[in-house]
């Protein structure tokens, strides 16, 4: 028996605080989170372990139909676990971020990774980050935000969230890595990365994490006292 659980999207490029707004208003809500980005990433690793070409989509479909993931809660954290493996470490690496948005371009791969994506679904609500979170998998949605940064502030903030992790980082080349993946979500046949006509769009270039959280709930709180 299915009941209906009411859903809040989050899409937006890389680096425009999604991850970050989700988490928070998961927590304060006490809804669950699907990171959809975290599955294309896993299906991106599973493809480089098992030696499949990226742009293998008949290769490709077979994996992504029977990937064997597991996310661990600890604490705060979540674990990835692919095939038995801890691959959390791994997963963040920018250079996985740019392998998902190539297995993430091909239609069929997309298709094979819906169902999985829309169980998330669940009472009391769900939380979802992503690309095509409010366009493609939870049309429906109570709530749609759009969330987005100028590509030099993402950027920036990749850098700074990749130097607290002690990783050597160059500007110029995080930037360039963004945009190429931006212009290969933006522009690819499939669920494009695109605000559903119903999102509100929020740029956080000159916005605080705290004024995003703040204009997100105000957002959330008219769209559910209303429907
Ligand atoms: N409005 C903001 N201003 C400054 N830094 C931010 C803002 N939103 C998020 N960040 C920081 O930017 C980095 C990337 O945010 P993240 O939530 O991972 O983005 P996304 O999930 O969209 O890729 C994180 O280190 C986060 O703390
Ligand atoms: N719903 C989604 C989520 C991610 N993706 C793809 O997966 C890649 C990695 O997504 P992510 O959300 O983990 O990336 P970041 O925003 O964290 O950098 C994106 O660049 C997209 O190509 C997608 O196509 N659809």
């Amino acid at each position: 028996m299915s009941t209906h659980a009411p859903v809040i999207t989050v899409d937006g490029p890389s680096g425009a605080g999604k991850g970050t707004l989700c988490m928070l208003l998961a927590e304060k809500l006490g809804w669950k989170l699907l990171d959809s980005g975290a599955i294309y990433r896993v299906l991106a690793l599973a493809a480089l372990h098992h030696g499949v070409d990226l742009e293998s989509e008949d290769a490709l479909v077979p994996l992504a139909a029977h990937l064997d993931v597991q996310f661990v809660a600890e604490g705060e954290l979540v674990k990835v676990i692919l095939e038995g493996e801890d691959v959390s470490g791994e997963l963040r690496k920018e250079e996985t971020g740019m392998a998902a948005s190539k297995v993430a371009a091909l239609p069929r791969v997309r298709e094979a990774l819906l169902r999985r994506q829309r169980a998330f679904s669940e009472a009391p609500g769900l939380v979802a980050d992503g690309r095509d979170m409010g366009t493609v998998v939870f049309p429906q949605a109570e709530v749609k935000i759009f969330l987005d940064a100028s590509a030099e502030e993402r950027a920036n903030r990749r850098m700074n969230q990749l130097q607290q992790k002690g990783l050597d980082v160059n500007f110029d080349h995080l930037l360039k890595e963004i945009q190429e993946r931006d212009y290969r979500d933006r522009n690819r046949a499939v669920a494009p990365l695109r605000p559903a006509a119903d999102a509100l769009v929020l740029d956080s270039t000159e916005m605080s994490i705290d004024q995003v959280i703040e204009q997100a709930l105000a957002h959330i709180e008219t769209k559910l006292s209303v429907e």
